[in-house]
């Protein structure tokens, strides 16, 4: 690896990731500044995990290099183990300790470590302390999970999808945490499945796909001038008849079979005039719909264009 960067806390360089035959990550390259929160997307198997394992001393690279606050997470974990808060998909509790016997069950062998009450206060769960940990909701457990991820007061912390498989007020509660702790300077790296969840907490993003990754950068890029989608069917018409004046306002058509897509800028506008139309002609438009892209609809789109680029 090249010169030491004394900016990055997060590099990571043409690394691979093999299981036996299988290679899971297949050289992806991307790095993360001290306190910024970065994004990792993706569909199921796309590596996110593997990434993270690598990050976190589990594993040694197959093939390039990993560096975290300047040292190799695997030889030197000694080094940064300590420096590092880790939430994984699925903690490891003792679920007959309470929330105070569990955190201070894990201060023993922090060095450092925050007092109980602080940080517990800190992720909102103050009073279940005397909580057994088999009692807690979803989103409290994962709330435990991050009490336990910043006790040692990390420079860096990683989430592994940290709002899976909860409600939205709780998935809320937790995006408020991890803003939190970004402000105080943490580096955060998260995996998630959810755009929104990227839309509100990352300042740079990367979309993997079967170990690669597809698109990286700023949300803005990374959803480009993508507008929002207006859906119908409509048997009767062809694409020419819909009452949009061709190079006017910036949307474009799409016509598959009778279902027809309108992706514009100025969704309100187009649906007026849509509905509008359809009235006077006295049609139904069927399974209409308008929505922003899924991040399954972008990603795709993205592969493809990456792909035609290639
Ligand atoms: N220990 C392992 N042995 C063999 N294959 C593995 C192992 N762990 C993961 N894989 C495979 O590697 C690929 C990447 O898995 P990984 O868990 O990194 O993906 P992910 O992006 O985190 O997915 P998810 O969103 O489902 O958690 C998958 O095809 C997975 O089946």
């Amino acid at each position: 690896m090249g010169p030491v960067n004394t900016t990055a806390a997060i590099e990571v360089r043409d690394l691979h990731q093999r299981y036996d035959d299988f290679e899971a990550v297949r050289g992806i390259a991307f790095e993360v500044a001290r306190g910024e929160l970065y994004a990792l997307l993706g569909t199921n198997g796309a590596g996110k995990t593997t990434t993270l394992d690598v990050l976190e001393g589990y594993h040694a690279p197959t093939e390039g290099q990993v560096r975290v606050l300047g040292h190799d997470p695997f030889a030197e974990r000694a080094e940064v183990r300590h420096r590092m808060g880790i939430v994984l998909q699925e903690a490891g509790f003792y679920k007959d300790l309470t929330v105070a016997e569990t955190v201070d069950a894990w201060r023993r062998w922090t060095p450092h470590a925050l007092e109980r009450g602080a940080v517990l206060e800190r992720v909102g769960l103050g009073h279940r302390a005397q909580v057994r940990v088999e009692q807690l909701s979803g989103g409290e457990k994962r709330r435990l999970d991050l009490a336990l991820a910043v006790l040692g007061r990390p420079d860096v912390l990683f989430l592994d999808e940290p709002t899976t498989g909860l409600d939205p007020e709780a998935r809320r509660n937790v995006w408020e945490l991890i803003k939190g702790m970004v402000t105080e300077g943490t580096t955060v790296l998260l995996t998630t499945h959810y755009l929104d969840e990227a839309q509100q907490l990352a300042e740079r993003l990367a979309i993997m796909h079967a170990g690669r990754i597809v698109t990286e950068g700023t949300l803005a890029r990374v959803l480009g001038d993508r507008g929002t989608r207006i859906r119908f069917r409509l048997p009767a018409v062809r694409p020419s008849d819909l009452p949009y004046e061709p190079g006017l306002g910036l949307r474009s058509i799409k016509l598959d079979g009778d279902a027809y897509t309108v992706e514009t800028h100025e969704p309100q506008r187009d649906l007026r005039t849509l509905l509008e139309w359809a009235d006077e002609h006295g049609w139904e438009l069927d399974g209409l719909e308008v929505r922003r892209p899924s991040l399954e609809e972008i990603f795709l789109e993205v592969a493809e264009t990456e792909k035609v680029a290639a």
